[in-house]
Order: C-alpha cells, then sequence, then structure tokens
C-alpha cells in the first residue's frame, strides 16, 4: 500500500489579486522507503506539490491518502500531530530557532511525544550523534557553520522518527563539500527506510533518487524510476 496517494491535486494560490494556477492535476503514488526526488523550472510548482505532500497547504481540489487516511477531511488539530509525528521537514534556510541550542531546537521535534525525560533525552543524543553534530549541542544556530545548521535542522526532522522525510531544497545555501554531506546523510536515512522526498535543482542528487518526478506548469511532466 502506498504511504502517499495523490489523485488529480489542484492547487490555486488566491488571496492575490490574480488567482495563480500552482498545480493542475498531479496523481502520484509513492511507496515506503522511496526517495523521490522532484525536478523542473522555477515556478513549476515543486514547493507547492511538498508542501501539500507535508500538509503545510490543503489543495483546492484533488484526493490525499496519507498512509491511506484521507487528509483533506482531518480536522487541523489532528492533522497538526500527524504532521509533527510523522512527517520530518528540512528547508533550504534552515529554519532553526536563533536563542534555542542546538539541543533545544532538535527537542522542538518532541513536541507532540510524551517520553518522559530521560527517554527524550535519549531520542535528541540520538538524533544529534547520526548528524554528527553531538559536540555542538549547547551551541546556539549563530555559532555554527550552514552545514552543521543544516545537519541540526535534520536532526530535528527525525529525532521523532518520522515515516517521510521532506526537504525543499536542502543544499540549496551550502557550498558543495557542505552540500554533498548532507545529500549523504539523508540517503543514509533512507537507506534505512525512511521515506525521501527532496526538491532539487541538483541533476547529479536526483541522479541518486530512486525516483525522478519532473514537474512542468504545474504537472508531472516526466516520472522516471532508476534502474538498478
Ligand atoms: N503563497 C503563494 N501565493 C501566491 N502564489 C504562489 C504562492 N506560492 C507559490 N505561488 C506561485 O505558484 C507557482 C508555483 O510555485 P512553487 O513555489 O510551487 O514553484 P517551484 O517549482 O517550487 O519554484 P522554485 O524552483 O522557484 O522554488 C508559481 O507561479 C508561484 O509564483
Amino acid at each position: 500500500m502506498p504511504l502517499i496517494s495523490l489523485s488529480d491535486i489542484h492547487h490555486t494560490y488566491s488571496g492575490t489579486a490574480q488567482a495563480v494556477p500552482a498545480l493542475r492535476g498531479v496523481s502520484i503514488d509513492i511507496d515506503p522507503g522511496e526517495f523521490v526526488a522532484i525536478i523542473g523550472p522555477s515556478g513549476s510548482g515543486k514547493s507547492t506539490l511538498l508542501n501539500i505532500i507535508g500538509t503545510l497547504e490543503k489543495p483546492s481540489q484533488g484526493r490525499y491518502l496519507f498512509d491511506n487516511r484521507d487528509v483533506t477531511t482531518i480536522p487541523e488539530r489532528d492533522l497538526a500531530r500527524l504532521r509533527a509525528t510523522r512527517i520530518g521537514f528540512v528547508f533550504q534556510n534552515f529554519n532553526l530557532i536563533d536563542h534555542l541550542t542546538v539541543y533545544q531546537n532538535i527537542e522542538l521535534g518532541l513536541r507532540y511525544r510524551r517520553d518522559h525525560l530521560r527517554g527524550r533525552r535519549e531520542l535528541v543524543m540520538e538524533a544529534m550523534d547520526r548528524v554528527g553534530m553531538g559536540h555542538r549541542a549547547d551551541h546556539l544556530p549563530r555559532q555554527l557553520s550552514g552545514g552543521q545548521q543544516q545537519r541540526c535542522a535534520i536532526a530535528r526532522a527525525i529525532v521523532g522518527q518520522p515515516a517521510i522525510v521532506l526537504a525543499d531544497e536542502p543544499t540549496g545555501n551550502l557550498d558543495s563539500r557542505n552540500a554533498a554531506q548532507t545529500l549523504g546523510i539523508l540517503k543514509e536515512l533512507n537507506d534505512k527506510g525512511t521515506t525521501l522526498i527532496i526538491v532539487t535543482h541538483a541533476l547529479s542528487q536526483a541522479d541518486q533518487a530512486s525516483r525522478t518526478i519532473e514537474m512542468h506548469d504545474g504537472r508531472i511532466h516526466l516520472s522516471s524510476r532508476r534502474l538498478s
């Protein structure tokens, strides 16, 4: 059974003088464990598609099943819980909280869990070690390099052991060495079973995915699986 199932998704941004049709009939199933790269020109709808998959945005039209649940009918409170417990987000600009330490930022990923303090501590330490940030627990984001900030953001995304990680141009603000390291960490997660979807402009990254989806003008222009 697919983890993500989108059928004929349309999305139009209203609120501005002119309504903008960002998605125009997207259908796709994504199975647990897949690594999907979404590519395509600027404005083609990549981020919109990722935000809908992440339930940050509700589609204007169409059906979306997450783990066989129709998320378009789930009340916002329950949806916030599903989002916080099942989905990890990684953004281009890291989105860390400036005045919280690395440890505290990562712990935010557990805000919906009721683990006792020791359990929480173990999960945070494990996530920190997984991204090689154990030695920076008490640092503030501004005391870190861009690559370290993104590793901290990845730890926050994975600390709650989500089923899926969504990353929107996760290496867009990094130099090539840090970009390669960041992608390596995400790939390692995927190798261990976490479903991974990234939006990327880097074809070298898309090449490493098990499936590439090319968006064009709000539609899936091409979907290809890597032969292995
Ligand atoms: N919040 C918004 N309000 C109005 N229009 C929006 C909004 N977000 C995106 N759009 C429009 O929707 C279309 C798709 O945008 P989207 O950000 O999904 O594209 P993208 O492929 O991710 O682009 P990029 O590669 O430049 O990030 C664009 O025409 C964009 O201008």
